[in-house]
């Protein structure tokens, strides 16, 4: 007998480019085996070398989107992306409350690594104080996390302490990637579960530009695992060797900043179990 397919849900942005973005959720949860559905947030013409330009859809139809979902999917687990401000943001939190789409990754995106805005300054309170408290799981960048906490984050110990922080407004786990720390020969993430325990998840740096829509990749590659029913330890474990195939066998797309390989798992059984 045919059984119901996994289903995950990504919200968030679009990346015309291909590289970040719903682009990259959709890329990742179709490499993990679940079958994606999706609430666009907001559009942006971008490419690898930046964003030329964001246009954030009215609050009606994201509501519908969520509608047309809930009224016929079995979404177990979704994600967040792109949210661009503080109207959209609340308009995600509505809907998140209203309808139950299982564990919940927020990947509390802000900044595109070519410096262009993807949220709102006054969106960020928002983010903290409606947003995260939903969360199952939170995965800032450092810069993101310096924002939402407050700390200042020079080294490893103060990533630790800016992720007891976000526990603090009510995230269940938090994962603080490092991916920014350049120079490093390391790229570390911290993670501090619910029950309290931390662990880091160390990879060698790959000396590449190549690196548009890590985070996007690692946060969707999570939802998909939640999706599955793997635990959050599990799901972020997978999350990070899957983001760092994606990275280790690049792909040259685009002139600037270009996009990861999704497909670069595929002969790895460990990244498809
Ligand atoms: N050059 C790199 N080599 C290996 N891993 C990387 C590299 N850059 C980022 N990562 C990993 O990719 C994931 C996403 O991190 P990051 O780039 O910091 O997120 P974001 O895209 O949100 O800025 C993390 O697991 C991080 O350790
Ligand atoms: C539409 C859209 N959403 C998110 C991002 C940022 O993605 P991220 O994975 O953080 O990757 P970088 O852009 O930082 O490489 C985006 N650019 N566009």
């Amino acid at each position: 007998m045919m059984e119901q397919f996994v289903q995950a849900l990504s919200i968030a942005g679009s990346d015309s480019g291909g590289g970040a973005g719903m682009q990259a959720d959709l890329k990742t949860i179709q490499e993990r085996h679940v079958f994606a559905t999706t609430v666009l947030v907001a559009i942006t013409a971008q490419n690898t070398l930046g964003v030329n330009d964001a246009f954030a859809l009215p609050t009606k139809i994201i509501d519908e989107q969520f509608e047309a979902l809930a009224e016929d999917l079995a979404i177990k687990a979704c994600k967040t992306g792109m949210l661009a401000d503080v109207e959209r943001v609340r308009a995600v939190v509505k809907n998140l409350k209203k309808f139950d789409f299982g564990p919940l990754t927020v990947d509390p995106v802000m900044i595109a690594k070519g410096g262009a805005p993807l949220l709102s300054e006054d969106a960020i309170a928002v983010v903290k104080n409606e947003l995260l408290p939903l969360a199952t799981i939170a995965t800032p960048n450092l810069p993101e996390a310096e924002k939402l906490t407050d700390v200042s984050i020079e080294d490893e110990a103060d990533m630790e302490i800016a992720a007891k922080k976000l526990q603090a407004v009510g995230v269940k786990n938090v994962m603080i990637k490092g991916g920014h720390f350049v120079g490093d020969d390391q790229s570390s993430d911290f993670v501090l579960l619910e029950d309290g325990t931390s662990f880091w998840l160390t990879s060698p740096r790959v000396d590449t530009i190549r690196t548009h829509g890590t985070g996007d990749t690692l946060s969707a590659c999570i939802t998909a695992e939640l999706a599955k029913g793997k635990s959050v330890e599990d799901a972020i474990r997978i999350g990070k060797k899957y983001v760092d195939e994606t990275i280790r066998h690049g792909i040259i797309v685009g002139h600037g900043h270009g996009p990861l390989n999704h497909w670069a798992g595929r002969n790895s059984d460990e990244s498809n179990g």
